[in-house]
């Protein structure tokens, strides 16, 4: 007891003389600790095993490590209702849903502003979300996995580190509680904050109740709760959909293929504010599932590679493919066209300030009058003119000085899979493969229904800087590739057809301006077929020399407004005082071309201009000419201030009934002067009807369209031993929905009606704008 009690004194002495560095001491340790724990969470370098798979993740330590799909087997819908993180831990959802989100107090363009979007992109996560039933999209995420998990591995270097693709991270949809991601866009780790998400969803379709149901139920009901925020996942970076599903059993879309995946692409465009980052891609399992999948992956790792390197998903341009996600989104097209069109200057009434009808007294000497010193010459449509400002405005890219593309909404139609322009029914070209440009913005006529008049420069002689052909040719294939990489995020795009648009087919050489006016025409038809993109021209009948000289291209087509003097001066409103001179000359150019080239006679027709008692004058034009085809259609009414100051109302589109009566009167008067012309197809769908030299017409039936690979074969061999050939050595069979009498829609393409439409006038769904009147 003795010594227990002197411990005690001599610990309480000792305390008494040291307990001051003591505590001082103690102190110290803390502090060190507490200092060493914040240093080490600060050095984490950032990668995808840091990143938080849950926006709910409190703290990087909780964060899912990258991981294969722990479940093997399908589980049924009921076992669903008590989801297991993606961590492992069970998570109740019963009770009523937790709301994290919240509305916003203000929105910028439709969508919040949000600190993680204004910080630049330096990470992209990657994250796989599947449904499986059966387990084929289950090994189908698997495969999609590896690949992007390759891609990721290929692409890193010591350079990446600090921008790259992560490997990506997977989920069973089976296995997540929605909430978690389905609410709001997982937020970036602190250590890496400029880390975005893509959420990559594969889903098969079932007509009977499982997850998916829950799932879309569930991306339903958040987007319909006024408590959160209407594009709650806008922090994503972006998203994309694959479906699976099965052909033999559900043939189209309309019969139920891939039904599931096409809902959840649009709950998910309406809940990320429409970022589709690329489009909705669907496979058949029983057929071309691997393939498809393995394009889609493809674009969608090119586009978050382009992400990576421009920082956006980009922007829309603005009349030619807005990522407008919208069920009245062609209806908004137009009126957007219309408001621009009626907003612009009109550069021509500007710049002549006379009469809107009479031909405009200047020199019409044209020929030769290139001008020779290019450091003298003005440029036709520079950069600071409003000309240029109003026709980027609508979405043209302006190449180099003088030339121009636009991607024309037939091209967004196709991309769509709701159909091409009527070439495709005539002639076969799949419109989004096709290129629509122009090397001359620059024209000689004031057509009033020109769609474009109010913007593009006219002339009679060229008189700007020249720009060289491979610059044109260059600049706009690049222009027309953005443009369609552009509408990736389009509802309704395919990925299939994505995929093939990336590959020019054919030129359509017409939009604004006169393509022949250009010098070097020929040199750029050559670029155009050493790539073997086809070339149909269109020419307004006022340049006789240029067409003399023009080398072959695949079609080429001339302007046909008026079958007289007075109509055409009415219509055309030409710059040329001989204009009517020039366009017979052009004619008999025409008909000694007509078998060495496909000739082409387009005609508008305008109610109360040029279709009454006129059919005896087109008739004698055609006699003159003896084009090989003639097309006929209704002009569109587009509204602009200068087509209505010249008389042009809707009362002038005349109806498909009437389009069709005029043709059948054309054709009689044809047949009665034993010019050898039948009325081969039509495309209803765009009022237009074709008329064909019987010359296309073997064993009884009609050879409207064109083997493209054949004419490039024969073009080579010209050009290798001169071996000439003619028009009918590369036409090819009519299909049967398109002759006349047929209505010229392809049965794989899905017709959409517009609303507000009358039915019979001018177009239903068709495009209205001066693209389609080419
Ligand atoms: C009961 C049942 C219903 C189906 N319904 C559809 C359907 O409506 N549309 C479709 O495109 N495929 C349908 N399919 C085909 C599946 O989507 C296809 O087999 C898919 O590969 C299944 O994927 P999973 O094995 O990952 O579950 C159905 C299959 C079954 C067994
Ligand atoms: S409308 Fe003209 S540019 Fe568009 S797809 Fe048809 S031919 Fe090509």
């Amino acid at each position: 007891m003795g010594d227990s009690v002197g411990i005690v004194e001599g610990f309480v002495a000792v305390w008494h003389a040291y307990r001051l560095p003591l505590i001082i001491a103690l102190f110290g340790v803390y502090i060190s600790i507490r200092l060493s724990r914040a240093f080490s969470s600060k050095s984490k370098t950032p990668a995808s095993v840091s990143v938080p798979s849950s926006p709910r993740s409190q703290s990087p330590e909780k964060s899912v490590k990258l991981q294969p799909v722990e479940k093997k087997t399908a589980v049924p819908v009921k076992q669903i209702s008590k989801p297991v993180r993606a961590d492992g831990a069970a998570k109740s959802t019963s009770g009523p849903k937790r709301v994290q989100g919240k509305k916003p107090a203000k929105t910028i363009g439709g969508r919040r502003a949000s600190t993680e979007e204004a910080q630049p992109i330096t990470h992209i996560q990657p994250i796989i979300f599947f449904a499986s039933l059966t387990t084929t999209t289950e090994r189908y995420a698997n495969t999609l996995l590896e690949d992007l998990r390759a891609a990721a591995l290929r692409q890193t270097s010591p350079d990446s580190l600090d921008r790259s693709i992560l490997p990506p991270q997977i989920h069973d949809i089976s296995y997540i509680d929605f909430d978690d991601f389905f609410i709001s866009a997982p937020k970036p780790p602190p250590t890496s904050p400029g880390t975005r998400y893509v959420y990559c969803i594969l889903v098969p379709t079932y007509n009977i109740d499982t997850v998916i149901n829950t799932f879309l139920g569930h991306l339903d009901e958040t987007h319909n709760d006024f408590r959160i925020d209407t594009a709650p996942l806008s922090q994503l970076l972006g998203y994309s959909v694959f479906g699976f599903g099965d052909k033999e059993e559900w043939p189209t879309e309309e019969e139920g293929f891939c039904t599931q995946a096409k809902e959840i692409d649009r709950w998910m465009s309406k809940l990320t504010g429409r970022k589709r980052a690329f489009p909705l891609g669907m496979g058949d399992v029983k057929s071309d599932a691997e393939k498809a999948l393995k394009e889609w992956s493809t674009g969608l790792y090119d586009t978050l590679s382009d992400i990576l390197e421009t920082g956006g998903l980009g922007e829309g341009v603005p009349g030619s493919g807005d990522a407008v996600e919208s069920d009245e989104e062609d209806l908004d097209d137009e009126g957007d066209e219309k408001k621009n069109s009626q907003s612009m200057v009109d550069l021509e009434d500007i710049k002549m300030n006379g009469d809107s009808a009479a031909p405009i007294p200047v020199d019409f000497t044209t020929v030769g009058k290139v001008v020779s010193s290019q450091d003298t010459a003005k440029e036709m449509v520079p950069k600071t003119s409003p000309t240029y400002a109003s026709l980027t405005k609508q979405g043209y890219t302006i190449v180099g000085s003088h030339s121009g593309v636009k991607i024309c909404r037939w091209t967004k139609s196709a991309l769509r899979g709701r159909g091409s322009c009527y070439k495709y029914s005539f002639y076969g070209i799949r419109s989004h493969l096709c290129m629509e440009a122009t090397p001359s913005l620059s024209c000689s006529n004031k057509c009033i229904f020109c769609w474009r008049h109010g913007t593009n420069p006219v002339g009679t002689t060229w008189r700007w800087k020249v720009d060289s052909p491979e610059l044109i040719f260059n600049g706009v294939k690049e222009g027309h590739y953005k443009k369609i990489k552009m509408l990736k995020g389009v509802p309704g795009v395919r990925a299939e057809r994505f995929a093939e648009a990336m590959r020019i087919r054919h030129c359509a050489l017409s939009l604004v301006g006169e393509p022949i006016f250009y010098p070097h025409i020929n040199r750029f038809l050559q670029m155009l077929h050493a790539e073997h993109i086809s070339s149909f021209l269109v020419c307004n009948a006022q340049h006789p020399d240029q067409l003399e000289t023009l080398e072959r291209v695949t079609q080429l087509y001339v302007s046909i407004d008026a079958s007289n003097r007075e109509s055409l001066r009415k219509i055309d409103r030409p710059l040329h005082r001989d204009f009517w001179e020039r366009f017979q000359r052009c004619l008999d150019i025409l008909r000694e071309k007509r078998h060495v080239q496909r000739t082409v006679f387009r005609l508008t027709l305008v109610k109360g201009f040029n279709v009454d008692d006129e059919v005896t004058g087109y008739a004698d034009l055609v006699e003159k000419a003896l084009p090989c085809l003639i097309e006929i259609k209704g002009v569109t009414y587009c509204g602009t201030s200068t087509s209505a100051g010249a008389g042009l109302t809707m009362q002038n589109v005349p109806f498909y009934e009437e389009i069709a009566t005029f043709v059948v009167a054309l054709n009689a008067e044809l047949e009665r002067r034993g010019l050898g012309y039948g009325i081969a197809a039509e495309h209803a769908h765009s009022c237009c009807v074709l008329l064909a030299s019987n010359r296309f017409h073997v064993n009884g039936k009609w050879h409207t369209r064109i083997d493209y690979e054949r004419f490039f074969q024969l073009l080579e061999k010209e050009k290798a031993d001169g071996t000439s050939f003619t028009p009918e050595d590369y036409m090819r069979e009519t299909e049967e929905w398109a002759l006349w009498g047929n209505g010229g829609f392809n049965p794989e393409d899905e017709r959409v009606h517009r609303k507000q439409k009358k039915q019979a006038q001018a177009v239903d769904s068709a495009p209205a704008k001066v693209e389609e009147i080419f």
